[in-house]
């Protein structure tokens, strides 16, 4: 009984109505303590507490579109108990990458390993400084294998040797499945097949090319022997991994959970094979599963941490691959253009393919590819703060978390034009050549935790896109409208389409070469 209306009832007047009637002052009561309740907390926490606590960012109320007049301030919001302070200034994001002190990366990474099936036992160990003689990667501060990780990283997908042999392990893998006849034979998901030419969904093909050339040049061909359907597996995953992302409770995610643990059970069998009996696999992989052997860490959470380098690898270039294939189609004369750009980079005996050209040759295709990142990038950055921080003038209050949402910055009018909202690949072209340095340029993160990833998934989407243009024709099948990017979901890099929608497409061997 609402604590108002105790007084009134215990009097004789209100024995004396009717039970209806007492009953609607009943409910009215209950109303009027309610709004009472969430008036009281509003004023206390929108109003008092900002007057005490004036350097704290304020907090959003409730799905208000824009927040305090566009100020671009930082703000807070709490969800499900748990305050997120919110900051959208390059400046301030710029301050906040720049701080490794007092904004912490790790948080966010164990709770994905913690989601993702990881034993305390495990992240401890992970997270443990080790010595610096030990044996493997080199260690010479005594860092946590958590912080080597990335080192490792570092030494497989930065410009280098490293580098070099993905790339080589996707032209290769690339180069005997693009012609018609494995076109044909090869993709049970085509929709048409024909004299000489195939309908396919377009993002369907991408994910299988592009997960399937990702796990071959980490993992070599036994993961494939083990399990022959993991690409199709992992789409399932990927399309509902922001389950993971927002820690959703075991119960529903049934879907999500039955093919991530397909894929962790194949990466087990896969570990457990000898490493004399492995062939073809990245310096990474191995180099990890011995530093994880060497902590005494099980095969059960090695696999899940394999799991997640299968996640970050393959999760955004199918996506990437699409929407580039896709703004190509939507203004066909972009086909020429990168035909023509591209063809010397083609030996004319063998058509053999000049890397060094693709990668230092080719302005255009360049620039398509940071105008597609640009439009389709939609991950945030996570941080924990662990003591209380100033960002743009505002406390942010240790024990919570920090968001930095990158996509609007990408379209920010006063830094990409007018335009900003549509693909215009010309914009990264010699007119701003600084466009990728500025600090509204983000599709990576930023910082210590920059994505280690993205030269690997630019030359493994570009290879694919050259040599599919190279060799194919390739149209729309009948009018199609572009799909819409789906920003609902939080994703590690690039968006999906919304509905999960996809493209038919044509594709025709070409007669003549460029
Ligand atoms: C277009 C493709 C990609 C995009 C847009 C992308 C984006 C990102 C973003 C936004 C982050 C988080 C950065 C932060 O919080 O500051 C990240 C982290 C990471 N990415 Fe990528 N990524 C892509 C491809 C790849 C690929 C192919 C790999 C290959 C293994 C990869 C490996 C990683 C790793 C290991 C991290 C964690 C870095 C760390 O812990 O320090 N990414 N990526």
């Amino acid at each position: 009984m609402p604590f108002l209306t105790l007084s009134f009832h215990f009097t004789p007047a209100f024995d004396a109505l009717p039970e209806r009637v007492q009953n609607k002052l009943d409910l009215f009561s209950c109303i009027i303590m309610l709004f009472l309740s969430w008036f009281l907390w509003r004023l206390w926490r929108f109003t008092v507490l900002p007057q005490i606590y004036p350097d704290d960012p304020r907090e959003l109320l409730y799905l208000v579109p824009s927040h305090f007049g566009n100020t671009n301030d930082p703000f807070a919001l709490t969800l499900a108990g748990a305050k997120i302070y919110v900051i959208t200034k390059p400046k301030d994001v710029a301050d906040a990458y720049r701080n490794t002190e007092s904004l912490s990366f790790n948080e966010f990474v164990q709770a994905v390993m913690r989601a993702c099936g990881n034993t305390e036992a495990c992240i401890q160990a992970i997270y443990t400084p080790l010595p610096t003689d030990k044996a493997g990667f080199a260690n010479p501060h005594g860092k946590s294998l958590a912080t080597l990780a990335r080192q490792m990283h570092i030494h497989q997908l930065y410009p280098g040797k490293g580098l070099d042999f993905l790339e080589r392990t996707f032209l290769e893998w690339f180069d005997v499945r693009m012609n018609m006849e494995k076109l044909q034979s090869g993709c049970s998901y085509a929709i048409k097949r024909n004299d000489g030419d195939v309908v396919l969904p377009l993002m369907e093909w991408c994910s299988d090319f592009l997960i399937s050339a990702g796990q071959r040049a980490y993992f070599g061909d036994e993961l494939g022997q083990i399990d022959g359907a993991l690409a199709k597996e992992f789409v399932t995953f990927d399309e509902l991994s922001w389950q993971v992302l927002y820690q959703y409770p075991d119960l529903l995610v049934g879907k999500m959970k039955r093919s991530r643990n397909v894929i962790q059970r194949a990466l087990k069998k896969y570990i457990q094979l000898p490493q004399s009996q492995r062939s073809g696999e990245a310096w990474f992989t191995k180099a990890m599963e011995d530093e994880m052997r060497a902590l005494n860490i099980g095969e059960e959470d090695i696999a899940t941490m394999l799991m997640t380098i299968y996640w970050v690898l393959n999760t955004s270039t199918r996506k990437a691959a699409f929407w580039l294939l896709s703004y190509v189609l939507y203004t066909p004369s972009l086909i020429q253009v990168i035909r023509n750009e591209t063809k010397p980079a083609f030996n004319k005996a063998d058509g053999k393919l000049n890397l060094d050209y693709l990668h230092n040759q080719c302005p255009q295709l360049n620039a398509m590819w940071n105008e597609t990142i640009r439009m389709s990038a939609s991950a945030a950055s996570v941080r924990f703060i662990t003591a209380d921080t100033v960002i743009g003038g505002k406390v942010l209050r240790r024990g919570n978390r920090l968001l930095i949402p990158f996509r609007q910055l990408h379209f920010d009018k006063s830094v990409f034009g007018e335009t900003a909202d549509s693909f215009d690949h010309e914009r990264f072209l010699e007119k701003k050549p600084s466009l990728t340095q500025s600090s509204t340029w983000r599709p990576f993160g930023g910082g210590g935790t920059m994505c280690p990833g993205r030269h690997a998934a630019k030359r493994c989407v570009l290879l694919f896109v050259v040599l599919l243009l190279q060799r194919f024709d390739i149209e729309m099948d009948g009018w199609q409208s572009l799909p819409v990017a789906d920003e609902g979901k939080p994703v590690l890099g690039i968006m999906s389409t919304r509905d999960n929608r996809d493209l038919r497409v044509r594709v025709t061997a070409r007669k003549t070469f460029a």
